[in-house]
């Protein structure tokens, strides 16, 4: 191990991007005079994609494979990353990116739809390494610990956030398929020995396709196969499309296009061909000669129209406002600019859609910029069900009261690609109706599914230490917290039944005496948890990589108002420390508002937690009594921060994101003054401390006298690295008192 005591922050995309400018100078400022290395490495969409394409770029333009490299030092027992949130691309946000940067002077090659030549099939397997959520799982080495600190909790008592009314005749509600779906036809089996798999499959005629071979499994390991029938979610979606129309609420979908990347675009595509049905039968020459692809949203409709002659074009625009009317209306993302739910597959992620409608009143937004109660379509079942039973909660019992509600914590299995995260390489579109099987190297079938062409198959794998880590997190947090500990686990499902197995042989390895530790199917743990988070007792939920991210936005979101404000840490397995920052994503909509307005409402709490976890760790691997020092002086700024509600604002001209970091420099500093630990870094923060005090009317003036007006950054994937920081760094006289440190 290496001794100098170092922490990677990474370059990330968006607004948490944006709001690195303002908070790392201040992070070098404090960590710096400490001799603690804080060193970044980029891994956002636009420096993945230069990092892909070394061949083609100049010297100047080259960048090394960041992603690559944190991935193998996660592995290490020193690793000590904070990750902040990053875009998993769907395809426009891929080819726009990559459009902006063939723009900024970058020799790109075009995304191929349809690889022709050895050069293009290249590019694409390129470009295709990039999208999707193509980060988490790669540095994700470790299981997932996602939580509400008290201070955060009592901040929320004392702040409360606004959560809508529920009515009991609200009409919204889920709506999935009963049978057809990946739920109705899992099958899951653990492996008795190391081995190499093969996915083939047979056509009625006996032809005869590899899908993928060389999958390698290891003794343990749990592995499942499923499907979702194309033709039974046809027939789904148009039946709820009709039901959505006779109940007069709004359709919407709500999938996880980015993370699952194989299969979810494809289930977007089709429910945007149904919902388009008349239309695209109607124009299918044409919008097949204008490349349409239905899987990128109605969006890619309105652009690769274009192509065609403004006849055409009108044609098809005046066709589609006509189907709006015969159509139950849409949930829009964008009302003012005529934004449907089905535009972009990844403007409408599940893991923070669902909550933002459950925190408001069930509602989502018309296209008459009114909220109207809504049909939440979510296919599969694996996971649908646990919002049905939420709302039905909601509409029982009222909103939740932020105020006297208790807290759902989550321990996920994640590591090593678990479950559904790492199906990518396994997922397939059937091309010819036959049999799927998984075959074991000694020629014997682990399971087989008979399908038609189009259906979609995945395959999905986890590893037995993922899950014996899981359980031992699982247990350490339980009674750490002393707080009662479900496993969401459905018996009725194959891959959980597998693992209800290990689970209750893996319990055994640790004292679980006096601790209130259970195995509930979804709906019956979410039904335990609400009740009693109601009583504000709190729970942790444990549970599987999906439920993982669906729960740690649900729960924040009800009870923080945001998944930002949660600490969220990665215990490596291998000994390192993976610290992200918040729950949610990288907010594309405050990007729009810094752009016009010049003023960032992006929380960085996560941010202060994760920075405060990483010293606290640094200190204790590398018995370094200075980061522990800055992490509790940290901690200390975190909670004056939060008493003192100094987090940004949602409206232009009132503190934003810049001002808030700039009290958290105040407090970070105080906090150091006030410690006697350490005498130098006391005296060198007292002074910090000191003017900071006596000059915060004038730096908080600079930061929101800079608002109001547009601000041009040059670029959205890869914006301008100077004018950012300009824009970021309005206040000379904060700008002036930091430099000070730095060279004292
Ligand atoms: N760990 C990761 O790398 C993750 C990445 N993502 C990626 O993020 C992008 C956006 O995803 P999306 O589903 O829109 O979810 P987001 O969580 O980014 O945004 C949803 C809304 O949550 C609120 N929000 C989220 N974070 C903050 C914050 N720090 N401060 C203040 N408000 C916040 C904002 O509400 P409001 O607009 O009301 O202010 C925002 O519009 C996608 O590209 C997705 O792939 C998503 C999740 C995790
Ligand atoms: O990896 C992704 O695409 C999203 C991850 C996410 O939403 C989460 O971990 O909560
Ligand atoms: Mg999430």
């Amino acid at each position: 191990m290496s001794d100098t005591p170092k922490i990677i922050y990474t370059l990330t995309d968006e607004a948490p991007a944006l709001a690195t400018y303002s908070l790392l100078p201040i992070i070098d400022a404090f960590t710096d005079p400490a001799g603690i290395v804080v060193e970044t490495r980029d891994i956002s969409l636009a420096g993945r994609i230069l990092a892909q394409f070394p061949d083609v770029l100049s010297d100047e333009q080259r960048i090394g494979d960041h992603l690559s490299e944190l991935g193998e030092l996660a592995k290490t027992p020193e690793a000590n990353i904070i990750k902040l949130p990053n875009i998993s691309a769907s395809m426009p946000q891929l080819k726009a990116a990559i459009k902006e940067l063939q723009g900024q002077g970058y020799p790109l090659p075009d995304y191929p739809d349809e690889p022709a030549t050895d050069a293009e099939k290249d590019a694409k397997a390129r470009f295709d390494r990039v999208k999707g959520s193509a980060v988490n799982p790669v540095l994700r080495e470790g299981n997932s610990d996602r939580r509400a600190p008290q201070s955060v909790k009592n901040y929320v008592r004392k702040y409360p956030h606004r959560m809508g009314e529920w009515s009991s005749d609200s009409k919204s509600h889920v709506a999935h398929m009963e049978d057809g779906d990946f739920y109705g036809s899992e099958q899951s089996a653990t492996l008795d020995a190391d081995d190499s798999l093969t996915i083939e499959l047979v056509g009625k005629d006996g032809t005869k396709e590899t899908l993928k071979d060389g999958v390698k499994v290891l003794a343990g390991e749990v592995v499942d196969g499923a499907f979702m029938s194309a033709s039974s979610l046809r027939s789904f979606v148009a039946a709820e499309i009709d039901d959505a129309k006779k109940q007069g609420v709004l359709f919407s979908l709500h999938l996880k296009a980015t993370m699952m990347k194989v299969s979810d675009p494809i289930m977007f595509g089709i429910v945007v061909s149904e919902f388009y049905k008349q239309v695209l039968e109607d124009h299918a020459g044409d919008l097949e000669q204008a490349g349409f692809n239905p899987n990128n949203g109605v969006g890619d409709l309105y652009s690769s129209i274009q192509s065609l002659s403004e006849d055409k074009q009108n044609a098809i625009k005046g066709d589609i406002d006509a189907l709006y009317k015969e159509r139950p209306s849409i949930a829009m993302v964008d009302s003012h600019k005529g934004i449907t739910n089905l535009h972009v597959p990844s403007d409408v992620i599940i893991d923070a859609s669902m909550p933002a409608m459950i925190r408001d009143s069930g509602k989502m937004w018309g296209a008459d910029d009114q909220r109207h109660d809504a049909k939440a379509v979510i296919p599969d079942r694996c996971y649908a069900t646990i919002y049905q039973t939420t709302i039905d909660d909601c509409k029982k019992n009222g909103a939740f009261d932020p105020t006297t509600m208790g807290s759902v914590p989550n321990v996920g299995l994640m590591a090593q690609k678990a479950e559904e995260y790492g199906s990518h390489d396994k997922t397939f579109q059937i091309p010819f109706a036959g049999t799927v099987r998984v075959v074991k190297s000694n020629g014997d079938v682990v399971f087989e599914h008979d399908v038609e062409a189009e259906d979609i198959w995945r395959m999905c794998q986890v590893k037995d230490a993922p899950i014996r880590d899981w359980v031992k997190l699982a247990v350490t947090r339980a009674r750490d917290s002393e707080t009662p500990a479900v496993f969401w686990l459905d018996a009725n499902r194959a891959h959980d039944a597998q693992l209800i197995q290990k689970v209750e042989t893996y319990l055994k390895d640790h004292d679980t005496s006096g601790l209130d530790i259970r195995i509930l199917p979804p709906v019956e743990a979410m039904q335990f948890s609400l009740e009693r988070i109601r009583r504000g007792e709190d729970t942790i939920s444990v549970t599987g990589n999906v439920l993982r991210d669906y729960l740690t936005d649900l729960f924040p979101i009800m009870e923080l108002g945001t998944s930002a404000k949660m600490l969220s840490i990665v215990p490596l397995m291998n000994g390192g420390g993976l610290f992200e920052t918040g729950a949610g994503g990288s907010a594309p909509k405050h990007v729009q508002q810094l752009v016009e307005e010049n003023h960032l409402r992006w929380d960085s709490l996560g941010e202060f937690l994760a920075l405060a976890a990483s010293l606290e760790h640094l200190g204790k691997t590398f018995d370094n009594a200075r980061a522990t020092v800055l992490a509790k002086a940290l901690d200390t700024a975190n909670g004056e921060f939060l008493n003192n509600d100094k987090s940004p604002k949602r409206k232009t001209g009132e503190l934003d994101n810049r001002g808030s970091h700039f009290y958290l420099a105040l407090y970070w500093a105080e906090a150091l003054a006030a410690q006697d630990d350490d005498a130098e870094l006391k005296s060198l923060f007292s002074e910090l401390a000191s003017t900071l005090r006596a000059e915060e009317q004038t730096i908080v003036d600079e930061l929101n006298g800079a608002q109001g007006k547009a601000v041009e950054i040059k670029g959205y994937y890869h914006p301008d690295k100077q004018l950012a920081s300009d824009a970021m760094r309005p206040s000379a006289t904060l700008n002036e008192a930091l430099k000070k440190v730095a060279n004292s």
